[in-house]
């Protein structure tokens, strides 16, 4: 691992830069939220991109303002942020008080408060360190490497000259923490079935689909929900719980092949063997959005419902449950006692075809962690 061991020569001020894809707070931030994601190659690639990208974007507009409309009108994510970033800072805070008053910072792709926003109030407020702290678990160069990218574009027009020093939290799928986090939220489901089905109802972890394009060309993501998964199973079979479990994939949009099984297809297979009840778990996002209040509080309950499955469970979202934002400020705090290492997937490239832009961000990646290891004398 080439990490930056900082031995006795800490930071003097640390900002952490909480990296999201983001949601549109109000009606009127669908469209350029949309037309964002179909223009990012990162997130997926299309024939004549600048074209059909703009025209799904366009074509998706209405149906997608309706159903944020059915969620109250935008997606919480700023909220859930703020109030996850708000809880970590505090208990860092009380935990390593020598590299404290922590900071926090909320960077965004696609909708405001963007990534350049945040890079900017770092430099304003004389931050020395930055933590790009991405907010996805499980690393997809669809999620995190768009982030990524985005940040090393940003900085490089701010900060050309390195005036902040970068390290990455680039994946923590199977964090203790987390998988507690999830655990719990599993375990409260399980307590409200009847207790004739309390062992056998089928918990159905789901997760954002991928194109099978980007699962083909070697993205980590299928593998680290995989990893997730089996780690939560574990945590729940330590705590009694040893229902029957599957992993399947929801949200896929746009004209390409998508990795399934799909979530609802699922469900209504479940339904037609005859389950009576099911306990559907978003595993890779860790605060409720369109995913979890309009897919499956809605769209995956009426298919369960038709189905025959009754009593159709989902578990909460981690959004401010203590144990999380616990396992947030663990996360950072390992990241800081450890010397500011860089995860060593992030630092080997994924062996299929990369953008030139992943390959310059994973350079500059590179770069700063020679650059922090220098600062503690070249280890
Ligand atoms: C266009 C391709 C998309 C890929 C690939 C993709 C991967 C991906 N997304 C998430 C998490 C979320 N996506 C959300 C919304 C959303 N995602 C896409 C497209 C892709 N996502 C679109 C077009 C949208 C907007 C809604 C829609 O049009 O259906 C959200 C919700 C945001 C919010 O409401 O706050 C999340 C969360 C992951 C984890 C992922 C793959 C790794
Ligand atoms: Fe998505
Ligand atoms: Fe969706």
């Amino acid at each position: 691992m080439l990490a930056g061991r900082m031995a006795g020569a800490q930071p003097r001020r640390l900002g952490i830069l909480m990296m999201n894809m983001g949601g549109p707070k109000t009606q009127e931030d669908v469209a350029p939220f949309l037309s964002n994601i179909f223009r990012d190659t990162d997130i997926i690639k299309l024939p004549l991109q600048g074209v059909l990208g703009q025209l799904i974007a366009r074509r998706r507009v209405d149906k997608v303002r309706r159903q944020y409309m059915q969620i109250g009108g935008g997606s919480p994510i700023e909220k859930w942020t703020r109030l996850q970033g708000d809880g970590m800072v505090r208990a860092l805070d009380r935990a390593s008080p020598a590299t404290g008053p922590h900071r926090y910072y909320v960077g965004f792709r696609y909708t405001r408060p963007s990534m350049e926003h945040a890079v900017a109030a770092m430099l304003r407020d004389g931050i020395e360190h930055a933590v790009a702290f991405t907010q996805y678990q499980q690393f997809s160069g669809a999620t995190t490497g768009s982030n990524l990218n985005e940040l090393f574009r940003v900085q490089q027009r701010l900060d050309p000259g390195g005036r902040l020093r970068w390290s990455f939290i680039d994946r923590w799928g199977t964090h203790p923490g987390l998988v507690g986090a999830f655990a719990d939220r599993v375990e409260a489901q399980v307590a409200r079935l009847a207790e004739g089905v309390r062992g056998t109802t089928p918990i159905l972890f789901s997760a954002h689909s991928l194109p099978l394009s980007t699962v083909d060309r070697g993205d980590p993501y299928v593998a680290e929900v995989g990893g997730t998964v089996a780690y939560v199973v574990a945590e729940l079979r330590r705590r009694g719980v040893a229902n029957p479990y599957r992993l399947t994939w929801q949200s896929a949009v746009g004209p390409v092949r998508w990795l399934g099984p799909q979530t609802d297809a699922a469900i209504k297979k479940y339904g037609a063997a005859g389950y009576t009840s099911l306990i559907v778990v978003p595993i890779a996002f860790t605060s409720d959005h369109i995913e979890t209040l309009f897919e499956l509080d809605i769209e995956c309950r009426e298919v369960a419902h038709a189905a025959g499955i009754t009593q159709f469970l989902r578990a909460e979202a981690l959004n401010a449950h203590p144990p999380f934002i616990d396992a947030l400020a663990a996360l950072v705090k390992e990241h800081i006692d450890a010397g500011f290492p860089t995860s060593t997937q992030l630092l080997l490239p994924d062996p299929g075809a990369e953008s030139r832009d992943t390959l310059q961000t994973r350079q500059w990646i590179a770069d700063q962690a020679r650059r922090l290891a220098g600062d503690s004398g070249g280890q």
